[in-house]
Formats: structure tokens, sequence, C-alpha cells
């Protein structure tokens, strides 16, 4: 089975005006409340490819329960803590470009806390945990360790997507994949990066570091995966961006789904996971199946 963990889940509060004036009254174009929180948007990409999981999490409140009922309509199993405080709300404001705007996340009472972990109590061998996001700050910055060494102790497998110290006190643990975009590969070791080949090194560094696989996403230029089997870039296949939030959580389930599904076929699981993420940001919502297969054949894939 496959488990996709939100720890901060949101409603995405998308917004479009034609023009935004600071200080103004400015009117909205047009406007969607969907369910967001990278994991949440990992599950229901899998869900699209046919891929059956559970998303789990910490949801409370009037957005908790929104985007609870979501996932049901789209028939996604989940499985999440009920917490006292709030879910938040997260806001997409698009006017010509994007703006995010995100809530730091609700209170977490430790009994919550120990919830969770009692759930993560029933993984097993050849389970997959997808761990994706931020954390509420009350959880404290080393929550990621704690919910990895539960995977180890299980013997479950582990992908993470986050930034930062959390990231990379993971790699040791060795995750199934890691995803930073390049401007989190740049952050994550203080530099500078403006070349193809500077991504290679620093995505090796991820490689050496333990992680079994290495996507690095570069938005419109595609991504580029690093792997033991070799480097090979893969161009995104062109069209016109709607909304590009979640392309990244897209490309994640593309390529881990995939993987599962092909027993391990990593070149057709890159390949899933740019027409997965190309899908997304060419779409108003996240890819649905029909846009990504519409896509998978277009990536092209070169090995370096
Ligand atoms: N403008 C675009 N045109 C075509 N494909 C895109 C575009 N933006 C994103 N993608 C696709 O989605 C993948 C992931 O995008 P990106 O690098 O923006 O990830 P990210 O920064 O993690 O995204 P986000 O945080 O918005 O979820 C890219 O590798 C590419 O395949
Ligand atoms: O604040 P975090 O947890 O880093 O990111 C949350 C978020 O921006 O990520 C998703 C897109 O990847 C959105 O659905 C959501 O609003």
């Amino acid at each position: 089975m496959i488990y996709t963990v939100t720890l901060n889940p949101s409603v995405d509060y998308i917004v479009e005006v034609e023009e935004f004036t600071i200080g103004g009254l400015n009117r909205m174009k047009r406007d969607m409340k969907l369910p967001g929180g990278k994991g949440i948007n990992v599950s229901r990409v899998l869900k699209q490819l046919g891929v059956e999981n559970t998303a789990t999490g910490f949801l409370g409140g009037f957005t908790g329960g929104y985007i609870e009922q979501w996932l049901g309509q789209e028939k996604i199993a989940s499985d999440f803590v009920h917490i006292a405080d709030d879910t938040r709300i997260n806001i997409k404001l698009k006017a010509g470009e994007e703006t995010e705007i995100n809530g730091a996340g609700p209170e977490i009472a430790e009994s919550e806390t120990a919830s969770l972990l009692r759930k993560l109590d029933a993984l097993k061998q050849g389970d997959i945990v997808i761990l994706s996001g931020s954390t509420p700050p009350s959880l404290g910055g080393d929550f990621y360790s704690r919910l990895i060494a539960v995977c180890k102790q299980k013997g479950a497998e582990f992908v993470i997507d986050t930034t930062g110290q959390a990231l990379t006190d993971a790699l040791a643990h060795g995750p199934l994949l890691v995803k930073p975009n390049h401007h989190e590969l740049a952050e994550l070791f203080g530099t500078q990066i403006s070349t193809r080949e500077e991504i290679i090194t620093y995505g090796r560094k991820l490689l050496e570091g333990g992680a079994r696989h290495v996507l690095v996403s570069m938005a419109g230029e595609g991504a580029l995966f690093i792997s033991e089997q070799g480097v090979y870039h893969a161009a995104a296949p062109a069209g016109r961006v709607r909304n590009s939030v979640g392309a990244g959580d897209s490309m994640i389930a593309g390529f881990v789904g995939t993987l599962s599904l092909t027993g391990g076929d990593v070149l057709e699981a890159f390949r899933a996971g740019v027409a997965s993420g190309s899908a997304t940001a060419f779409s108003d919502d996240l890819a649905d199946r029909q846009k990504i297969e519409q896509l998978r054949p277009l990536v092209v894939i070169s090995q370096l």
C-alpha cells in the first residue's frame, strides 16, 4: 500500500484578478477552493493513475471537513487524525504571475501527535510512505525523523519532499526518492546554481548522501533524473500554463505510482513523473488521467 502523509494540509484558495493593486480594492475575476497540501495532492494524482493509496496526516475544523469530503467524493481512502484547531487556508494569487501566501499551520496537541504515530503502527514491509510538505510549528523541526524511524522499524520505504535540515537529516535513512526543484537544491547546499552541470553535481550529492533516486524539477525546463542507473534529462512538453500549484507533487505521484505499477521501471516512472507534472501545470486543478496519458508519449528523455 502507498500512504501519503500531509502534516500540514490546506484549503488552497486560488484567486484570479485582472490586475493586482496593493492597498486598493481588488475584485476577483475567478476563484476556486481546492483541497491542498503536498501529500494530499500526491494522493489525488495517484488515484487518477489508478494507484490505490491512503492519505493521512492532521485535519481539523471546517477547512479539514471540506478536504475530507472532497477526498471522499474522489473515492480516495483517507485516515486522518482529527485535530481541534482549523486546517490552514493558503492563498494562491494569480495576477499575471503566481504569488503564494501559505499559512503556518494549526496547533497540534500531543495526544493528536500520538494518534498519528499509532496509525503508522499498521505499516508493513513493502509499503511506501510519501512524506510531503511543511510541518506545523507546534510539531517541532524533527517530527519527520520520528516518522522515518517508524517506517524503518516497520520495513516500509519512504519518499520525502520537504526542505532544509529535515531533508538533509532524512538522506542517511535511504529515501526511495527525493525531488527538490533546482532552487531548493541550491538552497540546500547554500549555493547558487546556474547550469545543468551544477544541478547534476549537487543532485549527485543527494545520491551519495543516501537517496536511492533523485529528481530535480525545473518547471518549464523539465527535469533531471539522477540514480545509480545514470543521469537523464526530460524536456517538459509544450503547453499553456494554467495553474502550476501542485506540479511537483504530481511529478512525485507519477514517478512513485508508475514505479509501483511497473515493478521498478525507473525510466517509465521518470516519463510519467514529467507528464503528470506538466499535465497539472496545464490544468486549473490537478492533472486528470486523460491529460497525463495525452502528454506521456510527448516526453523526450535523453541520457547525459
Ligand atoms: N511551465 C511549465 N511547463 C511545462 N511543464 C511544467 C511547467 N511547470 C512545471 N512543469 C512540470 O512539472 C514538473 C514539476 O514542476 P516544478 O519544477 O515547478 O516543481 P515544484 O517547484 O516542486 O512545483 P510546485 O511547488 O508548484 O508543486 C516539471 O519538471 C515539469 O515537468
Ligand atoms: O506550506 P507547504 O506545506 O510547504 O506547501 C503547501 C502547498 O503550497 O503545497 C501544495 C503545492 O505543492 C499546495 O497545495 C499547498 O498550498
